[in-house]
């Protein structure tokens, strides 16, 4: 029976519990969606300061020598690679989460002229199903949507006509893990290319990029990389496709001599052919000290207490909400969970936003589902019990029925 005791005790046994202190959270509220903008990080603000003030202020242009803003998207790709399981120049950071799929979906594409098919998930994120529209348009390909358990029949049968396997790790409603080596060694027999989008996954569980020969991945920084908003993507190429790797979006920074100012586009060796323009260097240089961190944490213990959180929310789900008419729909079983747990109600939206006037903060995804995302290094077993004991007493109380909570608002 969980209750605020066994919430203590096993915050007291989490070897995590005190970086939260190194975010700086409110107080009073309990914050449980990481997973869509993860919490500041307390070395950003002063890092701003400094950047600004120091660098852009007092350095101008020439920071981009002096303070190295130049080499930011590599440096701080090479901090997110070991997150990923990805071994130093094979990630580049800029642009947004759309622009990078854009690029890994058409430079995935272009890695296998003559096949017809780009498979997908009919589920994945709205983005990645426009994007995969359009670049399909573009390259003359057919968009195939696949649910991922079908995907290993799908290329068997027809998988030698299938250029790009393309899927996200963790599934952003229900909160799903997919088994990326087995999807990935299942489009290689195929003979296929796979671009994996890692925004559910980056910073909230091991990744093995290298080790799974993952062709392509890209993914978000403000989620539980907390980078902050609109912080910038990233794109992995691994290292064996660096010289046959075509982006799309050939701009000066990804260019073999950027400053010679050169006509025609040569691409860069090695990864930096992915860079495109100026990068958003602010947000760059505050998502580089928001991944400190990340210092001195090995992925397989933030996972361990993620998987920890998750055990309990659903422990408490089937004491305090089962029996109030909400359904679990993240699977029960740790290995096939992100670090997200969704569950699913008729009244998912009034109930958010009278959760949230109580002070924890999730959010909704259509048509009827209440997501909770907890990342590991700020989120306590204390949060957890107090937001499933609070929706309760909403559920039990009706005080969601309320016109404040029924009028719907930009997100919840
Ligand atoms: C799986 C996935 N892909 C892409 C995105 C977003 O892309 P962007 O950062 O371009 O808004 C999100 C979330 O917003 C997401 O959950
Ligand atoms: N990127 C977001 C935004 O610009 C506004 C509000 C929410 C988001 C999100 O990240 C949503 C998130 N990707 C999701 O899983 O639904």
């Amino acid at each position: 029976m969980p209750t605020a005791r066994d919430a203590q005790n096993l915050d007291m046994a989490d070897p995590l519990y005190s970086r939260r202190e190194k975010f700086l959270l409110p107080k009073e509220i309990v914050y449980l969606d990481g997973n869509s903008l993860g919490a500041l990080s307390g070395r950003v603000p002063a890092t701003l300061e400094t950047v600004v003030r120091d660098q852009w202020g007092d350095h101008l242009i020439t920071a981009w020598t002096e303070d190295d803003w130049w080499g930011a998207p590599l440096r701080i790709g090479d901090r997110i690679g070991r997150l990923l399981g990805a071994a130093p120049g094979q990630i580049v950071v800029g642009e947004s989460t759309s622009v990078q799929t854009f690029n890994a979906l058409v430079g995935a594409a272009r890695l296998r002229p003559g096949r017809r098919l780009l498979v997908t998930d009919p589920d994945h994120f709205p983005t990645n199903r426009y994007l995969a529209e359009s670049v399909a348009r573009l390259c003359g390909l057919d968009v195939v949507a696949v649910p991922v358990p079908d995907v290993h029949g799908f290329l068997r049968e027809q998988g030698e006509q299938v250029a790009v396997v393309s899927y996200g790790a963790v599934d952003f409603r229900t909160g799903r893990l997919w088994d990326m080596a087995e999807v990935t060694a299942a489009a290689h027999a195929a003979g296929a290319v796979v671009v994996w989008d890692l925004c559910h996954a980056a910073g909230a569980l091991p990744v093995a990029l290298d080790d799974q020969r993952v062709d392509i991945a890209v993914g978000c920084t403000y989620k539980f990389l907390s980078g902050g908003p609109g912080s910038p993507a990233f794109i992995y190429v691994a290292r064996g496709h660096h010289d046959t790797f075509e982006p799309p979006l050939t701009g000066w920074h990804g260019h073999a001599r950027p400053f010679h100012m050169e006509q025609g586009f040569e691409p860069a060796p090695g990864i930096s052919r992915t860079r495109i323009g100026t990068p958003p260097v602010l947000s760059l240089l505050a998502l580089e000290a928001a991944l400190e961190v990340f210092d001195g944490v090995e992925m397989a213990e933030i996972r361990a207490k993620s998987l920890s959180l998750g055990d309990f929310l659903i422990e408490c789900f089937d004491q305090h909400l089962a029996s109030l008419g909400f359904e679990l729909v993240t699977p029960r079983e740790g290995a096939l969970r992100g670090s997200q747990v969704t569950v699913a109600h008729p009244d998912a939206h009034a109930l958010m936003r009278a959760l949230i006037a109580r002070g924890v903060i999730g959010d909704v995804r259509p048509p009827n589902m209440l997501r909770f995302g907890y990342n590991a290094l700020y989120v306590s077993h204390a949060d957890i019990h107090r937001a499933v004991t609070t929706l309760r007493d909403i559920a039990l109380s009706g005080e969601h029925h309320d016109p404040r909570f029924t009028t719907p608002t930009l997100i919840t």
